[in-house]
């Protein structure tokens, strides 16, 4: 690959990418969202689930519940303890599929290894599946509508792609990672926004190469620092949905900060990038299965 930049994709001014900073728009979203929610006649209502103490899920459904309550939501949280079998679960969605005040069901995952997550998440009435992975949602996703219920995390990155101005129709874009909550949505929503879409994974051959082809490199793959900066095309958009602890305790991406904001046309943080964005999904979602529920 020779050293030129992408087309559309040109370096920041001075050299480096530029930041997308993902807490600053998560929070503009979550304000937009606080203020059509203060001029509904009613709240809408989300209900998160955790089964047992995950040390991460405590904090990802804290987190959660502050900013929907933040922003106006009937929220609560149901905290079930890590032996709860698949069947009490179900007989918590059952009835929260039954209850008129609640519009959005979320179930954090990872589940312990008693409950099939497949199984729960597919008792969720898909009207108020604000995660977005019931196979009725995903499968609209799949067959290229994006009016429907989206996953959080890569409805997150199209808002960071769209606000940073990085564009989209004709470019090629690289999933790395084909999980059913990032990778697979993630692709299906760049191909609907007019992108040509690879999807990669940990069998793909040569996947330097294969990153170093995309314009828009998207990079879940659940391993720190794997995407070094030699696999980035100079100028391309790269979006890093990776969160891993490091041995010293720090937080860290799936992506090399430091050498691929030197090479990068557009980067995102991590932490500080999609994570925030995930959550203002989450409450745009709610807030769309109230209104679609409700008038
Ligand atoms: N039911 C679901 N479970 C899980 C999902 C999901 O979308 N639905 N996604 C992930 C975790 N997740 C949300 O649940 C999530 C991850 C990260 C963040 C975040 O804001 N991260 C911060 C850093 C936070 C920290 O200090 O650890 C950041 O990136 O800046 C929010 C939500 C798995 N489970």
């Amino acid at each position: 690959m020779s050293g030129a930049p992408l087309p559309g994709a040109a370096p920041a001014a001075g050299g480096g990418a530029r930041i997308i900073d993902g807490k600053a728009v998560a929070a503009a979203l979550r304000a937009e969202i606080a203020r059509r929610v203060a001029a509904l006649p009613f709240r809408p209502g989300l209900r998160v689930v955790r089964v047992g103490e995950d040390p991460a899920s405590v904090v990802y459904v804290r987190t959660k519940d502050r900013a929907a309550l933040a922003a106006g939501f009937d929220s609560a949280t149901l905290v079930l303890p890590a032996e709860t079998s698949e069947a009490e679960l179900l007989a918590t969605v059952a009835r929260l599929n039954a209850d008129p005040a609640v519009d959005g069901i979320l179930v954090q995952l990872p589940l312990p290894p008693q409950i099939r997550s497949a199984a729960v998440i597919e008792a969720i009435d898909p009207a108020k599946d604000v995660d977005g992975f019931h196979p009725l949602n995903a499968g609209r996703l799949a067959s290229g509508r994006t009016d429907g219920l989206i996953p959080c995390t890569p409805k997150g990155v199209m808002h960071l792609l769209r606000h940073a101005g990085v564009p989209l129709a004709g470019a090629r874009a690289l999933v790395l990672g084909r999980s059913q909550i990032v990778g697979r949505p993630m692709a299906q929503l760049l191909l609907a926004a007019d992108c040509t879409v690879t999807i990669a994974h940990s069998r793909t051959r040569d996947l330097p190469a294969e990153c170093r082809r995309a314009e828009i490199l998207v990079v879940a793959a659940g391993r720190a620092e794997m995407v070094r900066g030699d696999w980035i095309a100079p100028g391309a958009a790269v979006i890093d949905v990776g969160m891993n602890r490091l041995p010293d305790g720090r937080l860290t991406g799936d992506v090399a900060f430091a050498e691929a904001r030197a090479v990068a046309g557009w980067i995102t943080p991590a932490p500080g990038g999609v994570g925030p964005m995930t959550v203002a999904c989450l409450l745009e979602n709610t807030l769309e299965a109230a209104l679609a529920r409700r008038g």
